[in-house]
């Protein structure tokens, strides 16, 4: 059955964020739509990082809007008092950083680190929590007997995968990625670039993800956007830019990847 929706997931118009007199982001404005998943490039300092922070609500903008469809309407998530955004950030919402250590409890178990998600949104069946930790840990490829094992005892890649599994047992209806497999071997980027292509699938997700490789676009997401000096200077569907694109930077950008 196909859900025909007429309010964009997540709306943005005109963020901007300043450092003093450097520009982090300008004026950026997209629709995300449920289902979609929208990538952003551009080389490092062209603000996807600061432009990530504002959308997910760790940095606050200087002007613009952040809309996240709620109940049927759009809600300024800049407008949300401390509680209400916490609570999102517990179910709506999730956040996959760079690093898995930023995004994990390193002191408690990887069965932990995804059962208390579960906890958090009200689960309280001791069993029913352990047998669905387990359940995630089996679809990010980490061996159920591994599950009271710290994230410390982890290579860096399973690490990202317990991160990812932490992430997504609640089912959160918008996912942001900061440069999800950045930081690890390139081998080891193949298999988690795999794994996260069939859960974007499986689940249907609906997420933002910022990242400098074009690799990772090109198999996450639906649509683009690129980033220079803090502006968008090309946004368009995926195959659609990388194939064809229109604006100068973009064109090195590809060019520049096509030649390595
Ligand atoms: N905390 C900060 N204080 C001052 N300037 C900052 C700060 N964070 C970012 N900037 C500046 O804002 C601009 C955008 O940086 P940002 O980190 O968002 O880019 P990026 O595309 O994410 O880069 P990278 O890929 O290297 O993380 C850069 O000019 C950067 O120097």
């Amino acid at each position: 059955m196909t859900t025909v929706t007429d309010t964009p997931l997540l709306r943005v118009r005109g963020v901007t964020k300043r450092y003093g007199a450097r520009l982090g982001c300008g004026d950026v404005g997209f629709d995300l739509w449920p289902g979609e998943v929208l990538g952003i490039v551009g080389e490092s300092g062209s603000g996807k990082s600061t432009l990530l922070s504002c959308l997910a609500g760790h940095l606050e903008p200087d002007a613009g809007e952040v809309l996240f469809d709620m109940d049927g309407g759009l809600c300024d998530t800049l407008r949300l008092s401390e509680p209400e955004r916490r609570r999102m950030r517990r179910t709506d919402w999730a956040f996959v950083h760079q690093h898995a250590r930023d995004g994990l409890r390193m002191g408690v178990s990887a069965g932990g680190n995804v059962g208390e998600r579960l906890m958090a949104v009200g689960a309280r069946n001791y069993g029913d929590i352990r047998a669905r930790a387990a359940d995630w840990l089996n679809r990010v490829e980490i061996a159920a007997e591994r599950m009271d094992d710290r994230p410390t005892a982890f290579s860096g890649g399973m690490q990202q995968r317990l991160q990812i599994a932490r992430n997504l047992v609640t089912g959160p209806r918008l996912v942001f990625m900061d440069e999800p497999t950045g930081g690890l071997d390139v081998s080891v980027q193949a298999r988690l670039l795999d794994l996260l292509r069939g859960l974007v699938r499986e689940m249907g997700l609906s997420a933002v993800i910022v990242t400098h490789d074009l690799a990772v676009v090109r198999l996450l997401a639906d649509r683009l956007m690129v980033m220079k000096d803090g502006r968008v200077v090309e946004q368009g569907l995926t195959d659609q830019v990388l194939d064809d694109p229109q604006h100068g930077y973009t064109q090195l950008l590809v060019s520049s990847v096509l030649q390595v």
